[in-house]
């Protein structure tokens, strides 16, 4: 497995662009499996998830063709098998987003449960049960889903017990060609979820609401091509403004979007950073200060992030005074405090709240990354600390994170990889 080796003390500064929304690029690709004619896709990120959706799509028979400036076209027509193998599923859980447009759209499929992973238990209890409302029949054995409808998918009133975002995507998406109107209630407000909407919009579906909790979904008979441009990806955006917050830097994200940023910014904002921002650009400078310690709770959007957790707690780990961090998404998303300790911080965690008091000087050591955003903040914790610090186990970061040692290069960080 690569390594990434990371030599701190360096203060960041400089430009970098934003690549485009992981959690936005996956469940649009797998609406395309919704249409009747190709649809292109921009803005993907290079990510290995979707390379994964890619190739899932592809083992499904679908023709996917890829352009050298990574706009690909898919043709849904083409598709033969309408399963999702546990093999493509358990690296990556956004697989379970093929379920809805699948049955959907053919009338079958039979997609891996993604079961557990290092973050909580991740269930898709309110996907199936969404589905089942529709008139699909639905039976678990053997790990897999088997999802089938006689006919389409009718419309239904659906009150989900959770906010999700995947489980309010499968629906919606499932809801698209379905016969009559879909209502989903409590649903997930994100903004990738927008950007499906949008998606399934220019395909000619009527899909209103998206971004409040009450969407309604009118469903229409086909979908025809089109192209899209994916959003910007916003925890991306808010992991390099914090890794310039940890060095005192300076840094300008190009090519993001402000208005999805609000509650990361207004945390920064405490923490004592100077931020501008454009209407695709965000400016964030420390003027060389040390940021001050801040407490959050993480909730669905518009509140904090769960994806951006980890990174504000290796902002905290080196900043003055105390904050708390109180995770109310995921049940298991601490496991980078352990390393992070191991690094000099300190870190109590009490159930579901980690207190952090602020060190003046972490120090490198070997860790490990446990989960995507957990190596992230790993990695720019070690942009602040004394010495040199191997993060372990990055295939985790290149689930997530487009070329993210070059990125931090360009801003002046002294990080390179080593390959296995
Ligand atoms: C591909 C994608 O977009 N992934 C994102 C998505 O994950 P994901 O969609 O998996 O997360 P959810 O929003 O579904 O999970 C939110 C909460 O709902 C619970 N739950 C969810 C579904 C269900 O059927 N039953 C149930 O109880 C989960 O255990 C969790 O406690 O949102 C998370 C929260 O923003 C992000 O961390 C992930 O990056
Ligand atoms: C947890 C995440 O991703 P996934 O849902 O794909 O595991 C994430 O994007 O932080």
């Amino acid at each position: 497995m690569d390594k990434l080796i990371i030599t701190g003390g360096r203060r960041l500064d400089g430009e970098i662009r934003i690549s485009g929304a992981k959690n936005a690029a996956l469940p649009i690709l797998a609406a395309t499996l919704l249409a009747d004619e190709p649809v292109t896709v921009g803005n993907l990120p290079h990510l290995q998830d979707v390379t994964t959706l890619i190739e899932l799509l592809g083992r499904m028979g679908v023709r996917v063709v890829i352009d050298d400036r990574l706009n690909v076209e898919v043709d849904a027509t083409t598709i033969k098998e309408l399963t999702a193998p546990y093999e493509l599923v358990k690296t990556m859980r956004a697989s379970i987003l093929v379920l809805g447009p699948m049955v959907a759209h053919f009338g079958k499929a039979t997609v891996s449960l993604p079961g557990g992973c290092a973050i909580g238990s991740r269930p898709v209890d309110i996907h199936l049960r969404g589905l089942e409302a529709m008139g699909a029949d639905i039976e678990v054995s053997n790990g897999y889903v088997h999802a089938s409808v006689d006919g389409r998918l009718k419309g239904a009133r659906i009150v989900m017990d959770t906010v999700t975002v995947t489980g309010t995507e499968n629906l919606m998406m499932a809801a698209a060609l379905a016969d009559g109107t879909t209502v989903l209630e409590n649903a997930a407000r994100e903004p990738e979820v927008v950007d499906l909407a949008n998606f399934i919009n220019a395909m000619g579906g009527k899909v209103k609401g998206a971004g409040t909790d009450t969407i309604t979904i009118e469903g229409v008979p086909r979908m025809t091509g089109c192209h899209h441009q994916v959003i910007a990806d916003r925890i991306e955006t808010g992991t390099y403004l914090i890794a310039a917050a940890i060095t005192g830097g300076r840094i300008k994200t190009k090519d993001t979007d402000p208005t999805i940023l609000d509650a990361v910014l207004q945390k920064l904002r405490e923490a004592g950073a100077r931020i501008e921002v454009g209407d695709t650009w965000i400016e964030l400078d420390m003027e060389g200060r040390r940021p001050k310690a801040v407490s959050l709770r993480t909730a669905p959007y518009p509140a904090m992030p769960t994806d951006m957790q980890a990174q504000f707690m290796a902002l905290n780990i080196v900043a003055e005074g105390t904050g708390t961090i109180v995770e109310t998404v995921f049940e298991n998303r601490f496991m980078h405090v352990q390393e992070m300790n191991r690094m000099g911080a300190d870190i109590e965690v009490q159930g579901n709240t980690a207190i952090c008091r602020g060190v003046e000087q972490l120090t490198g050591a070997p860790v490990m990354a446990t989960d995507l955003r957990a190596s992230a903040s790993l990695v720019i914790a070690a942009l602040a600390a004394d010495g040199e610090t191997t993060v372990d186990r990055i295939y985790h970061i290149d689930r997530g994170y487009e070329c993210i040692e070059e990125k931090l290069q360009s801003l002046g960080a002294v990080i390179r990889r080593v390959p296995r």
